[in-house]
């Protein structure tokens, strides 16, 4: 079983599968305290610095392949990479992204459920005039379909702004765990955006329901305030918040999780290891005070102040509903292994 934690001081590299840190610098993904590590740069001052720590409880085996670390428990596989800053990035993408899907063959966990992606100048143009967003769109797109992955196979997703460091990637492959990829019927799955979005669609599902043991964990991708394939409440922050949360709500509840075989549904209150991205600093107040009624006081909440995908979007927020997470009695419906037979 795969978990993971917020760590904001020095932590045991014991039973860690990967870490992801959010801090003022980036630096080349490395194996240097024992485990993969990306630094991401997301944070102006280091006293917002935390570190997302990925734990196990199995063996560990770790390695390092053209620049990609990574590690796995025979289980679930965390891999990590960086793409230098350039004017065009598609190219590279490709290269990176093909070389940690190859990994995941070589290591056969080929189960991809999970991925993060923070992008320098994400709303910057590349040397063509094309957004960088969506040139990094392109070149992903590229590898999954050079890969063979068809779009109801692709893995939850967050594509985010990123402070400084080029591209910072990271991915969650099982071996043998069950998964379904979820959908969300207020949304146009990203992989079907019209065109005017970029000229290749955001290659990535709304959340993946994976089991884990007796129970299972759903990975909630980065979600805003887009409804159908629309930016909506352009400019207003708690409009935007709101929306988003309705698209979070909406995505775990039991009829939309039903669409897919799936049950229970879950609610807001589930979301653990929760990140809010906030475009505009001067917004945090008012997204951390929506957020603190929304979530769950036992949920670990991490704000960070980044660009997003869209330049109309002010908010995104993702999380995941761990296995175990006590459930009110009305939602306790027997034992969910997530496998739908
Ligand atoms: C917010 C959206 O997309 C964002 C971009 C993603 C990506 O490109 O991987 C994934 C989720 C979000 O972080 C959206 O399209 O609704």
């Amino acid at each position: 079983m795969t978990w993971s934690s917020f760590q904001t001081g020095p932590f045991s590299s014991s039973g860690v599968l990967g870490a992801v840190v959010y801090g003022p610098r980036s630096r080349n993904p490395h194996l240097d305290r024992g485990f993969p590590e990306l630094t991401v740069h997301a944070v102006a001052d280091s006293a917002d610095a935390f570190t997302e720590v990925w734990h196990t409880d199995r063996p560990i085996e770790r390695g390092t392949l053209d620049g990609v670390v990574h590690a796995h428990d025979g289980e679930t596989l965390f891999c990590a990479a960086r793409i230098d800053s350039s004017d065009d990035c598609a190219e590279a993408v490709r290269a990176a992204y093909l070389t940690a899907l190859g990994l995941t063959r070589t290591l056969d966990h080929q189960r991809i459920f999970r991925m993060w992606n923070f992008v320098e100048n994400i709303n910057g143009t590349n040397s063509e005039g094309l957004e960088v967003y969506r040139d990094f769109c392109r070149g992903r797109a590229r590898a999954f379909h050079e890969f063979g992955f068809t779009d109801e196979r692709l893995p939850a997703a967050t594509g985010v702004g990123a402070l400084g460091g080029g591209i910072g990637f990271c991915l969650l492959a099982g071996r043998s765990a069950h998964s379904v990829t979820i959908e969300n019927s207020r949304q146009v799955p990203a992989y079907r955006y019209p065109r005017r979005y970029g000229p290749s669609s955001p290659s990535f599902a709304r959340a993946t329901h994976v089991a884990a043991g007796s129970g299972a964990s759903i990975y909630v991708s980065g979600t805003a305030s887009v409804v159908g394939h629309e930016t909506l409440h352009r400019g207003q922050i708690a409009e935007q918040c709101d929306e988003t949360l309705a698209n979070l709500e909406h995505l775990l509840s039991a009829d939309n999780l039903a669409r897919h075989g799936l049950r229970p549904g879950r609610r807001l209150e589930d979301l653990r290891n929760i990140k809010v991205y906030v475009r505009n600093r001067q917004d945090l107040p008012a997204v951390r005070e929506i957020c603190a009624k929304a979530f769950s006081q036992a949920a670990d909440i991490a704000f960070l102040n980044v660009d997003l995908c869209r330049s109309d979007l002010l908010v995104e927020i993702e999380g995941i509903v761990f296995p175990g997470v006590e459930l009110p009695a009305s939602h306790r419906v027997e034992v969910d292994t997530g496998v739908n037979t």
